[in-house]
């Protein structure tokens, strides 16, 4: 980790490709990484993610959540690899099964190999949601549980909440990526989330990266809003 701007990858959730690749420019330099997601992909394809990543120098951090059979999930994880993610998401709510395809699938590559991250819990969820879903079990326990079965299925880390970090680093050691969502700057909007912490709170918690949307790319400068969160870390 070279630097605090290094650990924020922002979230450019948006369908249009001039706005994204407008925020991607105008954020070079105050982040360490693009994510670009399902509202991009659905709108844009695989030709969107190339128009906005060829004329910017930052990693990119494919967030597809994929979640289907082993074969399917396999399969469209080659069919990203030619985009040269960084990181790319899948559920670990799939099974290890799906898990261990999606690993396998993502060795198979002369290009650099994509780390590939497990949704544990959604950040947008709490205990009452899991009972709704019929998944009874507290949230941190859930996590644990997904993020130690995303472990023994050669994930590389988890997508997880900052409530849950410092179980997951403690139970997943120091090389399992814990990149996390749900981060909210001191008197900014929580919106859809409802496990939330401030950026500095998730590092000291154990974060390796954050993912952090609407507080910087919403906010009135993106850029002056990503260099405080960074000038806070
Ligand atoms: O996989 C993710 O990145 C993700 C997982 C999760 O549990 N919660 C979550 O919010 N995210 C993503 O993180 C981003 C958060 O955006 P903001 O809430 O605007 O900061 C969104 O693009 C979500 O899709």
């Amino acid at each position: 980790m070279t630097s605090p701007a290094s650990r924020i990858f922002v979230s450019i959730d948006t369908p249009e490709i001039d706005a994204a690749r407008d925020l991607a420019e105008r954020l070079t330099g105050f982040v360490g990484g693009v994510k670009l997601g399902l509202e991009f992909f659905c709108g844009q394809g695989p030709s969107g993610i190339r128009a906005v990543m060829g004329g910017v120098r930052l990693p990119l951090f494919l967030d597809l959540k994929l979640h289907d059979i082993p074969n399917t999930v396999a399969a469209a994880v080659r069919a990203v690899l030619p985009l040269q993610p960084t990181f790319l998401t899948i559920h670990t709510g799939g099974g290890p099964a799906m898990m261990r395809a999606a690993a396998e699938a993502a060795s198979m590559t002369d290009l650099p190999r994509p780390r590939l991250l497990g949704v544990t819990v959604l950040t947008s969820l709490d205990d009452d949601d899991l009972v709704a879903v019929g998944q009874g079990v507290p949230v941190l326990d859930q996590a644990r549980r997904l993020a130690a079965l995303a472990r023994s299925s050669g994930l590389d880390g988890v997508i997880c909440s900052p409530a849950e970090v410092a179980a997951l680093r403690a139970e997943c050691g120091d090389d399992f990526v814990l990149m996390v969502p749900g981060i909210r700057p001191a008197g900014s909007a929580v919106g859809d989330q409802k496990r939330v912490m401030t950026p500095r709170d998730a590092v000291e918690q154990g974060a390796d990266f954050l993912v952090i949307g609407r507080p910087i790319t919403q906010a009135p400068d993106p850029a002056e809003a990503a260099r405080a969160i960074v000038g806070e870390l």
